[in-house]
């Protein structure tokens, strides 16, 4: 990492207890997480289906922390404004999604929120290159999207190292955040190549509510 950003922690309610989801994210938000990440999968873009803008919508009353909002789904465009309005404050979406990922960019800064984009472990880091400047987080995928409790792919903190070096020159501040695979031994890996939010749905729910504060706390101290 750059050395300034404070390690952010952003538990993925995939991996939390869908029959009490606002319960989840109350409880996560308590135990000290700084990001709700909520993965969105429209069984076309990815394999697997979860959730809509209406469940965000629910679940905005139940924390005050940002929402993490990450869109695995094709087309986005349609989408932006219902996600916006729902509560998320970072969209973030994958420039395989549709044909002009410059645009869907406005497309969210438009409708309030936050842009992000997210590289897929077999997306090249030049695409991003000309968003760099455009965007607020950064999304490197270290598990093919569409499911949580996957292996990390060791590959992507290369990509984590390159892309860390061109923000600090060229857009410093912003938000690199590692996705998939995350745990108690790749949390300092990832921080070390230069992440500074953390997803984590595996790693955080794993244990029960009771161990929640002491798993984001350990992933935090990885650093
Ligand atoms: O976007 C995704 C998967 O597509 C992730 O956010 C996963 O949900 C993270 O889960 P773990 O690997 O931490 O269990
Ligand atoms: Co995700």
């Amino acid at each position: 990492m750059s050395g300034k950003s404070p390690i952010k922690i952003a538990p993925s309610i995939l991996a939390s207890d869908f029959a009490k989801l606002g319960a989840e994210v109350r409880a996560i938000s308590d135990a000290g997480a700084d990001y709700i990440h909520v993965d969105v999968m429209d069984g076309h873009f990815v394999p697997n289906i979860t959730i809509g803008p209406d469940v965000v919508k629910a679940l905005r009353p139940h924390s005050e922390k940002t929402f993490d909002v990450h869109l695995m789904i094709s087309p986005v465009d349609l989408y932006i404004e219902a996600f916006a309005k729902a509560g998320a404050d970072i969209i973030s979406f994958h420039p395989e999604a549709g044909p002009h990922p410059h645009r869907t960019i406005q497309a969210i800064r438009a409708a309030g929120a936050k842009p992000g984009l997210a590289l897929n472990p077999g997306t090249p880091v030049e695409m991003l290159w000309p968003l760099l400047g455009d965007i607020d987080l950064v999304l490197v995928m270290s598990v093919n999207p569409g499911f949580g409790g996957q292996s990390f792919i060791e590959s992507q903190l290369k990509k984590i190292e390159i892309i860390r070096k061109r923000i600090d020159q060229e857009n410093p501040g912003i938000d690199l955040e590692v996705d998939g695979g995350i745990n108690f031994e790749t949390a300092p890996r990832a921080i070390a190549a230069g992440a500074n939010v953390l997803v984590a749905g595996t790693a955080t729910f794993k244990g029960g509510e009771a161990a929640y504060a002491r798993n984001i706390a350990t992933l935090r101290g990885a650093a």
